[in-house]
């Protein structure tokens, strides 16, 4: 690897964690090498500071924005609601990537978003989110078993079928697609400006487009998992860095 980085450089948002007895900005590793094996990009890590400054700046560097997948739930206040649960939230995340969303909107800056990230554009676009799909009548189980091993987990769990002459359907060439599903909350209304993508079998909505950017695209599923043997999700990234090196 030379030592100047011709690779774009992707601002990835981070999660605000306790590691006792300290709070630590942090990324997983797996979407990390998804963007510098995959996409090809060098990943720039962005902690959640916006009680400190305008997150905005960061884009003023960068050449792309990545939305990470979290444990931690988008709060329901950003979408005109109070918690159902007591799930755990992380309030510096969705203030960094609310922030940064809107930013990368104002600058046409590519954008790719996984499972939380995808939550967050949806919010961020005025759309609602159900707190607990699993507690709506008509739903599958959008839900991991965290009792399985990490492999199980992150395995297809259902097929989500490609909109006709979308973005999906156009890099994937084929109508529909087998995904793994890992999440507590899912799209109830969808915000201004997106393209449904993709939906499951029960009809929820599983990616989408972002209709303001040359290159926007959020996906609930997993991509980055064990993405060197997904060809499929391997394209979604591949795209994404070459929407970065335009
Ligand atoms: N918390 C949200 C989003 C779910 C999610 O991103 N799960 C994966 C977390 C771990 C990882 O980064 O792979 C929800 O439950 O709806």
């Amino acid at each position: 690897m030379s030592a100047t980085d011709a690779r774009p450089w992707v601002g990835v948002v981070c999660d605000v964690q306790q590691v006792p007895p300290h709070a630590f900005h942090m990324a997983g590793d797996k979407y990390l090498r998804a963007l510098a094996e995959a996409a090809g990009v060098t990943p720039v890590l962005l902690p959640a500071l916006t009680d400190l400054f305008d997150a905005a700046v960061y884009l003023d560097r960068l050449d792309g924005l990545f939305l990470t997948g979290g444990y931690s739930m988008v709060h329901p206040s950003l979408y005109n609601e109070t918690p159902v649960d007591d799930p755990s939230f992380d309030r510096a995340r969705d203030a960094l990537s609310l922030r940064l969303i809107d930013a990368a909107l104002t600058r046409d800056l590519p954008l790719f978003a996984a499972c939380r990230g995808f939550q967050e554009v949806n919010v961020a676009l005025g759309g609602r989110l159900h707190q607990a799909l699993h507690r709506v009548d008509g739903l599958q189980e959008h839900r991991e078993d965290k009792s399985l091993s990490l492999d199980q987990q992150y395995a297809p769990a259902h097929e989500v079928s490609l909109e006709e002459g979308g973005l999906l359907q156009r890099l994937l060439k084929r109508s529909s697609l087998s995904v793994n599903s890992l999440h507590v909350q899912g799209i109830q209304t969808l915000g201004e400006g997106l393209a449904v993508e993709a939906r499951a079998p029960d009809g929820l909505i599983e990616a989408f487009r972002i209709e303001a950017l040359t290159f926007g695209l959020a996906v609930q599923w997993h991509p980055e998992w064990q993405v060197s043997n997904h060809p499929h999700q391997h394209t979604l990234f591949e795209a994404f860095g070459d929407a970065c090196r335009a």
